[in-house]
């Protein structure tokens, strides 16, 4: 069996699926295949189902910031199959409710793992197909590590899709995934152990914010292991035993789950990028500014799979999806505006970051002032009973614009995107004072943090 189109698209997650409706919408004749169920990481396995299960975490913390403040003592607890149930009324209808859209708008959707064979060809399972042009749109998939025992370690989706919690969880790496997933389950009762063999976790994240949320996780009852190394993981009668060096001290602590948050890595296994002549390296697909193949140009990448300066999120997919569509569709080469995407670590409280680090703007050299505040006595945090809080916001001196800006706090994900917003129109702080929020608001804040 073979097809032709103007465009196939390999990845139905936000990427692939973004380009794919764009295409489809201009009257091209569109194709799409996913190997898994269609709506992709940030749907089904990320994003989305990772911030339902915080809300039962945000309940339990909640009510334990106001214990002797009007809430009883009396325990409240998660019900993590009940949870988890909630989860699945998001999830289990996104597949074909993602499928629908796209099918609905004239786009051929299959099922299968694509390979290339052939610069203008793909082929998925048996079916042969030739397309004027390709989106590679695959997504991201967890690193491999090399310690012995890491095949006892389960990855992010597992556990998302946990039918029950254990009573001890290690995550393997101080990254987004370990601190938000320990954060979650701490508040379901689980004893949760963070190890990351570096001497900082969350590295990308403002270095005095991410202690501050350090201290505020060890205070959860998470243990945070730094420069510790992983040598083994080994399966015992009573769950599975990590074997551990720090300081030059070999240890061991036993656990009943093993979690991966070592890293995710470009996902093109199996896609036999030689055969279509498109160049990759361990960062992703090799791409130009405006997304095309540097070796095939009948070839694009968008999202986590493509070497480009933007971060592996969800709104970057989406954008990268949209421009690299539009340049297939009109033959242009605009490249995607990187300026100011935040992005936000949903912890309790949850760590937040737009633009520049303070060092970074330091050794640039810019003219800068540094609003550093300690925000957990405000009224916002006083109110909710929250006692770790704290922002940086970093000017330029001459523009009185905003380079960057580092905020933890209860609902500060709100805020960071008025700053992302303030950072790429070039907003003055005098202008961003100007905003009349609604009151008592976390946006009403803003103006004393500047
Ligand atoms: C646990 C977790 C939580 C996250 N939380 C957030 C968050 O809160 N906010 C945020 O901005 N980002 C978050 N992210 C990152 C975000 O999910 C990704 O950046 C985003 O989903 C990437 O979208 P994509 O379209 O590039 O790839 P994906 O959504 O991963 O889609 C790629 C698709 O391609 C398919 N595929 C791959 N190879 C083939 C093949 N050969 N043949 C057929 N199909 C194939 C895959 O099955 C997959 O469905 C999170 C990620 C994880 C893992
Ligand atoms: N809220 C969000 O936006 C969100 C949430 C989850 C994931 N994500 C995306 O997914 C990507 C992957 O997340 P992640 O948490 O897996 O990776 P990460 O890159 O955030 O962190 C990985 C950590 O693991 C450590 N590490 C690596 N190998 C190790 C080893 N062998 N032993 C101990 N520590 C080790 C690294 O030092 C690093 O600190 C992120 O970069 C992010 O883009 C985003």
């Amino acid at each position: 069996m073979s097809a032709e189109f103007d465009l196939f698209v390999v990845g139905a997650g936000m990427a692939g699926t973004t380009a794919a409706n764009k295409c489809a919408a201009e009257g091209w004749r569109v194709g799409i295949v996913d190997a898994l169920p269609y709506g992709g990481t940030c749907a089904l396995r990320g994003c989305d189902p990772k911030k339902i299960l915080r809300r039962g975490a945000e309940v339990i913390d909640a009510a334990d910031l106001m214990r002797s403040k009007g809430i009883s003592e009396g325990r409240i607890s998660i019900d993590w199959s009940a949870l988890m149930a909630h989860k699945r009324g998001f999830t289990d209808s996104v597949p074909e409710g993602i499928e629908d859209e796209l099918v609905g708008n004239g786009v051929v959707s299959f099922h299968g793992s694509a390979r290339f064979t052939g610069p203008n060809r793909i082929d998925v399972d048996e079916m042969q197909v030739n397309a004027k042009r390709f989106l590679i749109a695959s997504g991201a998939r967890p690193r491999s590590l090399a310690f012995p025992g890491h095949e006892h370690l389960i990855d992010s989706s597992d556990f998302l899709n946990l039918n029950r919690l254990p009573e001890r969880i290690v995550f393997v790496g101080g990254g987004f995934i370990s601190f938000e997933f320990a954060h979650i389950a701490a508040r379901a009762g689980t004893n949760c152990t963070i190890i990351d063999h570096g001497d900082r976790p969350l590295k990308e994240f403002d270095p005095d914010l991410v202690d501050l949320l350090v201290e505020r996780t060890k205070k959860t009852g998470i243990f945070v292991q730094l420069a510790t190394t992983i040598h083994s993981v080994t399966p015992t009668a009573a769950g599975l035993d990590i074997t551990l060096e720090r300081d030059g001290q070999t240890f061991v602590i036993g656990a009943d789950l093993v979690v991966h948050g070592a890293g995710r890595i470009p996902n093109l296994d199996g896609l036999d990028l030689n055969a279509a002549n498109i160049a990759s390296t361990p960062r992703g697909v090799t791409v130009t500014g405006h997304l095309q193949s540097t070796t095939n140009p009948a070839v694009y990448a968008a999202g986590d799979c493509a070497d480009t300066p933007g971060r592996p999120l969800t709104p970057v997919a989406v954008f990268e999806g949209k421009v690299a569509a539009s340049n297939m569709l009109k033959a242009t080469t605009t490249t995607p505006d990187y300026t100011a995407v935040p992005t936000t670590v949903f912890t309790i409280p949850e760590l937040n970051r737009v633009g520049v680090l303070e060092q970074d703007a330091r050794d640039s050299g810019a003219d800068i002032t540094v609003r550093h505040l300690d925000t957990s006595g405000w009224y916002s945090n006083y109110r909710v009973g929250e006692t770790t809080a704290a922002t940086k916001i970093i000017i330029d001196m001459n523009t009185d614009t905003i380079l960057g800006a580092h905020l933890l706090g209860p609902d500060y994900s709100e805020l960071i995107n008025i700053l992302g917003l303030a950072i790429k129109l070039g907003l003055t702080t005098r202008q961003l004072k100007s905003m009349t929020a609604t009151y008592p608001s976390i946006a009403s804040d803003l103006g004393s943090m500047l």
